[in-house]
């Protein structure tokens, strides 16, 4: 059993075999479904899991209960990924009541045929609940990324509770980077709500945190200004790195030619540059890049009088998720009547504070001299 301190231990569940989270995501080490039991005068379990892991979740309740029963289920998130066994638990302890806020409990009739009118207890803004030595205070974090998520703050030990915030792809007895997966996880699926992380974040810095326990990946316990610092420029929408992602979306290998052109270009200059080929490159990671890096070249194919398919997909992406504060210079290429560069600018013109670079390099199937010196120059200005 998985002790977290003496009295709080971990029963959540690693899901190696997943193969897309959120229907979506690739997750090639998994991802883990975190859920937390508080032994005290009263119990209280923090979220459940994945319908995926129910027995092996069950399992590892009952055995850290040891014959206890579950006094409060605090339900953080209604996302099935966390609130799937809500009924299975409900149906176990039929004295349990259910902790959420008003928008908990509209959700949990949506999922689940249960009466709750006699196990509900609604928490607002602050609001405490004492489980003896323990004493949890729970605080509203609407859309990070669910309108009913509310974080919970234990205060004798000092743990925040933190829902998805602080998450990350991968199962837990992985040797891994806590940033790559976590920053893939954030800008994918919190990323269009960086005000409300912000408004989170200012309630945090109210609190002494001594760990945070999310509801995916590692239990946070040294350093914690590190991760509370990442969080602060991605929901800002800042650039982690001074860079120039270099995307690209390709039929024949010209649009490729010039790319990688620019790319090295830039790195020649001692400017750092990351080049992607958007076919190839996982569609989070990509998002991702273009994020952590505060400049971007797109280059792509025209494609029936539009733009090559994964270079529009990876633009509606990064319009879904925010994009912003950013500089972008464009590419194009076509062999009758170029297209992509419209196309492309249409999508980046309607995301806030992104400078367009003003010339637009259209190349006619191979580069010719005229776009070997315009890339010369963009790379110059950059
Ligand atoms: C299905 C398909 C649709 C295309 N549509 C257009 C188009 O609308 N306009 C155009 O100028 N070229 C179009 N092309 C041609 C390519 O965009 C053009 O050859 C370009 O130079 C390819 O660049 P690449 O070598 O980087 O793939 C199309 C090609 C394909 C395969």
């Amino acid at each position: 059993m998985n002790k977290i301190t003496e009295s709080i231990l971990y029963v959540g569940c690693n899901d190696k075999d997943l193969d897309l989270f959120e229907g979506q995501y690739s997750v090639p080490n998994g991802i883990s479904y975190n859920s937390y039991v508080i032994l005290d005068e009263k119990v209280a379990v923090m979220d459940t899991a994945d319908k995926r892991v129910t027995d092996e979740w069950m399992r590892q309740l009952e055995e850290a209960l040891n014959g206890r029963v579950v006094d409060f289920l605090i339900v953080s998130h209604m996302e099935p990924d966390h609130a799937a066994n809500i009924k299975t638990i409900v149906e176990r302890y039929p004295n349990l009541k259910i902790v959420g806020n008003a928008k908990t409990f509209n959700l949990i009739s949506q999922f689940f045929d249960i009466d709750i009118s006699k196990r509900k207890i609604e928490v607002k803004e602050s609001d405490t609940l004492n489980l003896g030595n323990h004493t949890l205070q729970f605080f509203m974090a609407p859309m990070v990324h669910w309108p009913e998520v509310m974080v919970t703050y234990e205060q004798s030990e000092k743990i925040l509770f933190s829902a998805d915030a602080f998450g990350k792809f991968g199962v837990l007895n992985i040797e891994d980077n806590w940033i790559e997966e976590a920053r893939r996880y954030y800008f994918n699926i919190v990323g269009k709500y960086g005000a409300p992380v912000q408004t989170l974040l200012k309630k945090a810095a109210n609190l002494e945190i001594a760990m945070i326990c999310p509801l995916h990946g590692p239990v946070l316990k040294e350093g914690l200004e590190y991760y509370l610092d990442k969080y602060n420029t991605w929901s800002k929408y800042e650039a982690e790195e001074e860079g120039i992602l270099v995307a690209y979306a390709s039929i024949y290998g010209n649009t490729a030619n010039a790319a990688i052109k620019i790319a090295e270009l830039l790195n020649s200059k001692g400017k750092k540059a990351v080049l992607i080929d958007l076919a190839r490159t996982d569609k989070s990671r990509a998002l991702e890049y273009a994020f952590m890096y505060s400049k971007m070249v797109v280059a792509a194919s025209s494609y029936d009088a539009s733009v090559f398919p994964c270079m529009h997909e990876f633009l509606l992406r990064l319009q879904h998720k925010n994009y912003q504060n950013r500089s972008v210079a464009i590419i194009e290429n076509g062999s009758w009547a170029p297209s992509a560069g419209r196309v492309m600018k249409e999508l980046i013109s309607t995301m806030k504070n992104v400078e367009i670079y003003d010339t637009l390099i259209s190349i006619k199937s191979t580069m010719n001299e005229e776009n070997i010196k315009q890339i010369e120059e963009l790379a110059e200005r950059f």
